[in-house]
């Protein structure tokens, strides 16, 4: 799971009759020039502000959380949202995912918030009312676009409930409650109405698994005893060091952690466990290619290690509990349970964090913000980024993933349609190295089911600007007048495209007619995976199909 990197510094500044919002740009964020250059195009000074007037009326009201909304969504857009609606400014002024919308909404509150704890303003009844309507924003996304889970009554919750006592005993506060939910084995509930702001997990440090309590306490892996040995491994890494330990951690009826490790799945199913008929079933994925090459590694890994270390010091890494299968064990947890975390030295680390790990994801989350230690508590916290009802469970952003990696690391695939499942396109990008497209990609131009996009007009089709730009460069300057030539070049582009979008179809094959539910857990994933590709596959296909009889429709107006 993903650090939360925010890259904004809110601000304000306050006459007596007026407040200005200052949204910053900061110039840490990778993507400063472009959201600078987005900013700026649609005419906003890259370091002004959105004024507020004290006495003011609804509409300027409305106005000013309109104009502080447009400046967040920009600071707010990822590379791939960037790439996707970075040169659409209309576009970029609407929705753009829950997760970015969530985000955009919580920069503006925390304007307000700061404007109104700092106490300098003397009537407060305008920041008021623009706070309520920013939360209500919050609250009706959530209502849109939140997952509903039913919880599996009959499941009991014996462990989960041992692990939240031996917390509590050790300093852990949480307002959730562990339950078995439907389709992603256990998850966190709500216990009573939470708001935004309130710390739904609070773990102090002291139950974090991380290198730091690893190493630097004497646990019973007597590791100290084992640097040496470890350090003749050229290159081992902390993370290496981790899945040794969780191995035989695991194991050992007098852990710190063993409450913690009697939680644990006895297998993982993710990507990495697909036998051979799932991996099978992927034919025609970029899928099957990139989860033989991470078990490779893995494999290649393992094998670095391995039999060196238990035939050398069997003591310390019996070869039972250092097995394959084992050590695949260990990759899966780590893989799918860890959270970056952001420590008080200002180091981030990769930890296990017990009670934490039973939060599952959503494409719209209700924790947004965590990753970082508070050093006045010395503890992670987990606040609400939108209100979670009492019964509900209470959701958390592994970060921004494809459905592949959230497949392959996590082995599920999300309810919801995910804005970052994009298929990556083998195209030659030599030929746009002296583009300067708002939007583009680093290095590679990519494409996303066209149902997340509004504008599927004549010069959009519901594709990446920045795609259709790179096809239409070799073809003359880029024109987006309606002139018979520049419509003749775009008909030949969607020609081209649908053309590679076929073919990658056919490469998909047909939908399977098996039935699903008697196949394996992985051969199953495999094929909800396929069908996902077909479905964006058919979107492009069918959206190019759509823009051509737009061009054909405008070709004949212009020859008439
Ligand atoms: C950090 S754990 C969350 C707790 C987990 N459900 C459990 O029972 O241990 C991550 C794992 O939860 C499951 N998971 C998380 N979010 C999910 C979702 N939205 N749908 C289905 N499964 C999910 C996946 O198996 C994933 O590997």
């Amino acid at each position: 799971m993903e650090v939360n990197q925010a890259y904004i510094s809110p601000n304000t500044a306050e006459t007596d009759d007026e407040i200005s919002f200052v949204l910053d740009l900061s110039e840490n964020d990778p993507l400063f020039q472009k959201k600078k250059k987005l900013l700026e195009d649609v005419g906003f000074d890259p370091k002004g502000s959105v004024a507020l007037n004290i006495a003011s009326n609804p509409d300027h009201l409305k106005h000013v959380l309109d104009m502080m909304l447009k400046r967040a969504r920009i600071i707010n857009l990822n590379e791939i949202e960037l790439y996707f609606g970075g040169a659409d400014f209309a576009n970029l002024v609407g929705f753009n995912s829950p997760r970015h919308e969530l985000e955009a909404l919580h920069s503006v509150l925390r304007l307000i918030d700061c404007s109104i704890s700092n106490g300098k303003v003397k009537n407060k009844n305008s920041l008021q009312e623009i706070r309520n309507a920013t939360v209500n924003m919050i609250d009706e996304l959530g209502h849109k676009y939140g997952e509903e889970t039913k919880v599996v009554q009959d499941s009991s919750c014996e462990k989960e409930e041992c692990l939240l006592q031996w917390g509590k005993s050790n300093g852990l506060h949480t307002k959730l409650e562990i339950a078995y939910v439907e389709g992603a084995g256990r998850g966190a509930i709500a216990k009573e109405d939470l708001k935004i702001g309130d710390i739904a997990l609070e773990v102090p440090v002291s139950l974090v698994i991380s290198e730091n309590l690893v190493f630097e306490t004497g646990m019973s892996f007597v590791l100290l005893r084992q640097f040496p040995i470890l350090e003749k491994i050229e290159g081992i890494s902390s993370e290496t060091m981790l899945l040794l330990w969780s191995m035989k951690e695991k194991h050992n009826s007098d852990s710190n952690f063993k409450l913690y490790f009697d939680t644990l799945p006895a297998v993982f199913n993710t990507g990495l466990s697909f036998g051979v008929n799932a991996i099978m079933a992927l034919d025609g994925t970029i899928l099957l290619e990139e989860i033989v090459q991470a078990k490779e590694h893995l494999r290649n890994q393992y094998e670095q290690l391995f039999p060196v270390l238990y035939e050398n010091y069997p003591d310390v890494f019996p070869p039972e509990l250092y097995t394959w299968e084992q050590f695949l064990w260990a990759c899966e947890l780590w893989y799918s349970n860890s959270m970056k975390i952001m420590f008080s030295d200002g180091k981030l680390r990769t930890c296990l964090i017990p009670v934490a790990g039973f939060l599952n994801h959503s494409t719209c989350p209700h924790i947004t913000h965590y990753g970082k230690v508070d050093p006045l508590t010395d503890s992670v916290k987990f606040p609400l980024s939108r209100p979670c009802n009492a019964g509900e469970q209470c959701f958390l952003t592994y970060g921004n993933f494809s459905s592949s990696h959230l497949l392959t690391f996590y082995g599920f695939l999300p309810r919801q349609k995910n804005p970052y499942d994009v298929i990556l396109l083998d195209i030659d990008i030599a030929q746009d190295e002296d583009c300067e497209d708002a939007g583009r990609m680093s290095d590679s131009h990519m494409v996303r089911g066209t149902w997340f996009s509004r504008n599927n007009g004549i010069f959009n089709y519901g594709l990446a600007p920045p795609l259709l730009d790179h096809f239409r460069r070799p073809r003359g300057p880029i024109s987006r007048t309606k002139t018979h030539d520049s419509l003749e070049i775009e008909v030949e582009i969607l020609n081209d495209l649908r053309s590679t979008f076929e073919d990658m179809m056919e490469s998909l094959g047909g939908e399977e007619l098996d039935d699903r539910d008697s196949c394996s857990w992985d051969v199953k994933l495999a094929m909800d995976f396929k069908d996902l590709q077909r479905r964006i596959v058919s979107s492009i296909i069918t959206s190019c199909d759509a823009g051509c009889k737009l061009l054909e429709y405008e070709l004949s107006r212009c020859s008439e």
